[in-house]
């Protein structure tokens, strides 16, 4: 490649490839019944997996099935969770988030290379068994995209090999450990606080009864969807984002250079005492009105806001919602045998994303409860 086809590719690539990216969770089906249907079926294997465990840490079941969400959109297929490849780039991509959080930096380059590298070879394999009449997943329309391309002369397009990897790469780090470390942390809630796990379990039984819960019904569910709300803004799991000036501006009366380096805090929105009623308890009142219904918040902004905003917004609801609803109509999660409600810590580990603290649980399967 030459200098300027570095230049010119550099050029609004992460544009290009943010509308891309878009576009195809989009016809992908994200916020749709296609990507409900994976999630549902994904749940089931976590369900199976929870039935056989006693107290057990949820660090990597948890992470197994969200990351398959992830690999059935950028695939095409899910891994099984004792397939080892699978495992070891899921338990490695969550290292790598905790070692951006500490001064390790030649542990997080290993590390990184070493999934860049499975992935490498996940992306050739999909490309010699490539069908341009039946797109995969997103590396299947990527790689259908440059060929198309290619063929009418356009040789420097954002659509090259390099750029193929770093979405991939993206998707995985930024959909993972986020959705799977919020997840987490809506358990271990449930876990300390049971008398708000018996709220959303007695509310799932009026309206949803012993069927599979869908997207649908969470209108239908102000409580559940409340909680949920609530796990979200008390997990803070994104607090810190950096981003560089992209052009000169006037800020509360400071002038930003462009080019200069600026950390967005949404915690200062989460946690703003001016806005929540308990900013740093866990309270699903704050989404409720009087009534019980759902009330929507304006300082609720996990996902950010702008044109950085998270591009797997809604996909990380449906999985959030199918997902939690889901295990707490089969379970009820409890401390491990020894463990009091109170002891449970809901202390954060620092990294790219906060993640609760190593922790252990029960999940009760509430037919033997009954
Ligand atoms: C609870 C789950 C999630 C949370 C809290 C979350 C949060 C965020 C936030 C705050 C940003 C903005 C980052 C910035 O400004 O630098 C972001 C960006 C992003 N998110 Fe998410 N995210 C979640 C799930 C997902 C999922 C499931 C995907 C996968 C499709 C995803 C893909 C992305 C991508 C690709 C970006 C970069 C967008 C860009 O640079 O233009 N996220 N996310």
């Amino acid at each position: 490649m030459n200098d300027k086809n570095l230049v010119v590719k550099g050029q609004n690539s992460w544009k290009e490839m943010r509308q891309f990216a878009l576009t195809n969770l989009k016809q992908s089906g994200m916020g749709k019944r296609e990507n409900e249907e994976r999630i549902i079926e994904e749940s089931q294997y976590l369900i199976d997996v929870f039935e056989l465990s006693k107290a057990f840490d949820t660090t990597q079941p948890v992470s197994y099935a969200v990351s398959n969400i992830i690999c059935s959109f950028v695939y095409g297929n899910r891994f099984d969770y004792d397939d080892q490849n699978f495992r070891s780039a899921v338990d490695q991509a969550k290292k790598n988030t905790q070692l951006m959080g500490s001064p390790s930096l030649h542990q997080l380059m290993k590390g990184s290379f070493a999934n860049r590298k499975k992935m490498t070879e996940l992306i050739k394999g999909l490309q010699e068994t490539l069908n341009p009449q039946m797109c995969r997943g997103f590396v299947d329309c990527f790689l259908v995209r440059k060929t198309q391309l290619e063929a009418s002369g356009n040789m420097n397009s954002h659509y090259y090999e390099d750029n193929l990897l770093v979405s991939v790469v993206n998707l995985f780090t930024a959909g993972t450990d986020t959705t799977s470390s919020t997840l987490r942390y809506g358990l271990l809630l449930m876990a300390k606080y049971p008398e708000i796990q018996d709220q959303v379990q007695v509310e799932l039984a009026s309206v949803v009864g012993s069927r599979q819960v869908r997207v649908e019904d969470r209108k239908n569910l102000p409580y559940t969807d409340a909680v949920i709300h609530e796990i979200q803004r008390f997990a803070n799991v994104t607090p810190v984002l950096v981003h560089c000036a992209s052009r000169d501006v006037t800020f509360q009366g400071y002038f930003i250079k462009k080019g200069t380096p600026v950390a967005i805090l949404l915690s200062s929105a989460l946690q703003d005492e001016d806005e929540w009623e308990k900013a740093y308890t866990f309270n699903p009142g704050h989404f409720l009105d009087k009534e019980g219904n759902f009330r929507k918040r304006d300082a609720f902004l996990p996902f950010s806001t702008g044109s950085r905003s998270c591009v797997g917004e809604g996909l990380a609801k449906m999985e959030l919602f199918l997902f939690f609803t889901s295990l707490l109509q089969h379970f009820c999660f409890t401390p491990p045998p020894g463990v009091t409600e109170d002891e449970l810590d809901l202390t954060a580990v620092v990294g790219f994303a906060l993640s609760p603290s190593p922790h252990e649980l029960c999940a009760i399967s509430r037919s033997d409860k009954d």
